[in-house]
């Protein structure tokens, strides 16, 4: 893997990311497609909006269709028909959303939630899947702690997540994938400093600011990402775990993240709102039963080329499922783009005009 920053400005950063199936150009969003798909989007529709990379998820693909099926097709890349890379979730942050899970150092057994059967994580078959998979990037095994988490819990949690990141680089014996390792340290600096300390001392390709984007403070989420950068190299990509929307990714570029991941464009395009350059939109609203004006008139996709604001209003109505396609389509081609942006802002020295502008546009609320 290569990763060069090309541009900087303050501490937004422009760089080019080479992975096996392709290159990412840095600051990224990544979609995510958590069973092996993007929601309502075929990879040819992912294509056509400009996306490089998505995210998939060990914890789900292990359970269904399991390791076997995909391994059948010769890894994730076949079986769901998407060429370019894909970065593949550890597991970590999904088990420990299931209910009575028993974890000890060892790993996590939880009760599948698929049909109730005992099943067993730990950083050895974390890595074990995603080597099978064939992701790209892959994730360390991580035990990311409750929002709630008071200090000693969050403390044991970010201990036990780097004897796991220890584990997860011992067992990642594979070519032509890479690995990152995960920060953890909840809201409290001290943590986040000695998680960031310890993640960096084992050496990874790049790494991710885990354990928020939970639920925490604005004010914490900004505070922490700042703590944690401050201990990560410069020169390996940072990926900031589910964050985010528009307005977050722009405070945590700007605070030196590379890449992103969030299911909220695409699951808010399910609920008929839309994302534009004036702001979100809401479709259902009665007041775009009439328009005849594309969703974003600055936008070049699929969705905005061909149907009318009043068209999307008539489809999410009448709960015919093409108008949650064609928001997610809009959607996701208005992240690309958006992201498309920033890059540009950063080149040109203007990041933080752009930055100023589109929070802004965004904290007014809707157009
Ligand atoms: C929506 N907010 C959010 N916070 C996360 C933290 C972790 C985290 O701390 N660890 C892992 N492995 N994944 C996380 C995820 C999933 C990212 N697709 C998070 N998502």
């Amino acid at each position: 893997m290569e990763f060069e920053v090309k541009k900087t400005s303050g501490k937004a950063r422009v760089g080019v990311l080479k992975l096996p199936h392709g290159v990412v150009r840095t600051p990224v969003f990544m979609p995510v497609g958590t069973n092996a798909n993007v929601k309502l989007l075929t990879p040819r529709d992912l294509e056509e909006a400009g996306a490089e990379i998505v995210l998939s998820n060990t914890f789900h693909l292990m359970l269904k269709p399991g390791v076997e099926i995909i391994r059948l097709h010769g890894g994730l890349h076949k079986f769901m028909g998407w060429k370019k890379p894909i970065l593949t979730d550890s597991g970590g942050f999904q088990v420990f959303s299931l209910p009575k899970l028993k974890i000890d150092d060892e790993g996590v057994t939880f009760k599948s939630p698929i049909d109730g059967s005992k099943v067993f994580l730990s950083p050895e078959i974390s890595m074990e899947v995603q080597i099978a998979l064939g992701s790209d990037i892959c994730m360390a095994f991580d035990h990311c702690p409750p929002p709630d988490a008071d200090y000693e819990v969050v403390k044991e949690a970010t201990e036990r997540t780097y004897r796991w990141a220890l584990r997860s680089k011992e067992a990642f014996k594979t070519e032509n994938q890479v690995l990152f390792g995960i920060v953890q340290g909840g809201v409290y600096p001290d943590l986040r400093k000695k998680s960031a300390l310890q993640i960096t001392s084992i050496g990874f390709d790049g790494y991710a600011i885990g354990g928020l984007s939970i639920g925490e403070e604005r004010s914490l989420t900004l505070e922490m990402t700042e703590i944690t950068v401050e201990y990560l190299p410069e020169d390996r990509p940072r990926y900031f775990m589910g964050g985010g929307s528009p307005e977050l990714i722009l405070e945590l570029v700007d605070r030196g993240v590379d890449m992103f991941d969030s299911v909220f464009p695409t699951r808010i395009a399910r609920h008929g709102t839309a994302l534009t350059w004036k702001g979100r939109l809401n479709l259902k609203a009665s007041y775009n039963k009439r328009s005849l004006d594309p969703v974003d008139e600055q936008c070049g996709c699929y969705t905005c080329k061909n149907f009318t604001r009043s068209y999307i209003h008539h489809l999410i109505d009448r709960g015919e499922v093409l108008g949650q396609i064609l928001l997610s389509l809009h959607n996701v081609s208005f992240m690309i783009s958006f992201m498309d942006e920033v890059r540009r802002s950063i080149e040109e020295g203007t990041f933080r005009e752009f930055k100023g502008k589109m929070i802004d546009v965004y904290s007014s609320g809707g157009v």
